[in-house]
């Protein structure tokens, strides 16, 4: 009796977790980089992808074999642009993450990568709105400034954007504020939570410390902030020549990957994640995508946080930002028509 009764039980748990995880495959487009191998064995972790689909022009299926031997309940498939791979990755993804692109040398701005990416990423939307035009799409290849008004324009030309269900991955800025300030204030830095706002780029990225509840010299704020604007550039110089962020990165993409699929398939309520997004915080300006904290639901973004209250110096900062962000979405709008 016992043991009919714990056989029913593990087979019960087994169908369970198959129906439940069949609604959620994830792709990877650029899985076979320096962001998409690691990213890809986070998401082999997570329970709430059932099927990890693994695109790159190059060393997908490889990358996916390796993963696949990982004892997860997920299975892994990898592909390459032969035998329509895309399409193959990109049919009944409900998230698709996408590092594809080439990343910075020293000395190079991230908009130094616009003329390489620009296309990449609008070829990628063009498959996307094809295969897979209700997913979740979560723009990690730079510069996400003008990245994200591309794949828009793509997915508006072919009459299937959905501005709650486009995300630029901007996680990484608040993981960094959030390690920097607890080294500087001596705290762990899971108790150190920093809204930053803007966008993905040197003075677009605008870390709102008075909002931490800690206090700051005016030394003390000069430096935070410059290291949250320009850590992307301290890992550039660090690998010389060979990179860009790649593990800090996956470990952030994870995580927004991870937000997302808890708020549209988990069922978890006020789920809270930084993204590049359609907003109207700026419209008048002529800023149509911008980050702040943004509260996912079932269907995606269910409602953009304002900036709250902030202070001069954070004003200041803000007033940098904005003509900055003005140009770089500009740039890729044009790009995408
Ligand atoms: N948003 C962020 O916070 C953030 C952080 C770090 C890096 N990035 C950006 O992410 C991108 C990737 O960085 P990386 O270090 O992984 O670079 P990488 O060169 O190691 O990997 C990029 C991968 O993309 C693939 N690729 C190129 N064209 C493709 C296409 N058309 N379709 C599919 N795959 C394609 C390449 O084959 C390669 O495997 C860069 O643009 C980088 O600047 C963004
Ligand atoms: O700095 C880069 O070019 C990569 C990324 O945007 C980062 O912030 O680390």
């Amino acid at each position: 009796m016992f043991a009919t009764s714990r056989l029913f039980s593990v087979a019960a748990k087994r169908s369970f977790s198959t129906s439940a995880a069949n609604l959620t495959k994830v792709a990877v487009l650029g899985a076979a980089g320096g962001i998409g191998q690691p990213l890809s064995l986070l998401l082999k972790e997570n329970p709430n992808v059932s099927h990890l689909s693994l695109y790159d022009i190059v060393n997908a299926p490889g990358v996916a074999a390796d993963i696949g031997h990982i004892n997860t309940n997920s299975k892994v498939t990898g592909h390459t642009p032969e035998n329509d791979g895309l399409k193959e990755a990109l049919t009944d993804a409900h998230v698709v993450v996408i590092p594809a692109g080439i990343p910075r040398k020293p000395g190079m701005t991230r908009d130094d990568l616009f003329n390489t990416n620009a296309s990449i990423v609008r070829d990628l939307a063009t498959a996307a709105a094809k295969y897979c035009p209700n997913a979740h799409f979560l723009i990690i290849s730079n510069p996400v400034n003008s990245t994200v008004p591309i794949f828009a324009e793509t997915m508006k030309k072919a009459g299937v954007f959905n501005p709650k269900r486009l995300y630029g991955v901007t996680t990484l800025d608040v993981v960094r504020a959030s390690r920097f300030v607890a080294e500087v204030k001596n705290l762990d830095p899971k108790d150190v939570k920093v809204t930053v706002v803007g966008g993905h780029s040197g003075v677009t990225i605008v870390p709102l410390l008075s909002q931490t509840g800690l206090e700051f010299t005016k030394e003390e704020l000069d430096a935070l902030t410059h290291r949250i604007q320009f850590g992307g550039d301290e890992v550039v110089q660090a690998k010389n020549g060979t990179g860009s962020a790649t593990l800090s990165m996956a470990y952030a993409g994870a995580r927004m990957a991870n937000s997302v699929l808890e708020a549209t398939v988990g069922g978890k309520k006020g789920v809270i994640e930084p993204s590049f997004v359609k907003s109207d915080i700026f419209a008048k300006e002529g800023v149509e995508y911008f980050s702040t904290n943004i509260e996912l639901g079932s269907e995606g973004v269910e409602k953009i946080h304002g900036l709250g209250e902030i202070s001069a110096y954070e004003k200041e900062l803000i007033a940098k930002a904005v003509p900055e962000l003005k140009t770089n979405i500009a740039k890729g709008n044009k790009f995408a028509q």
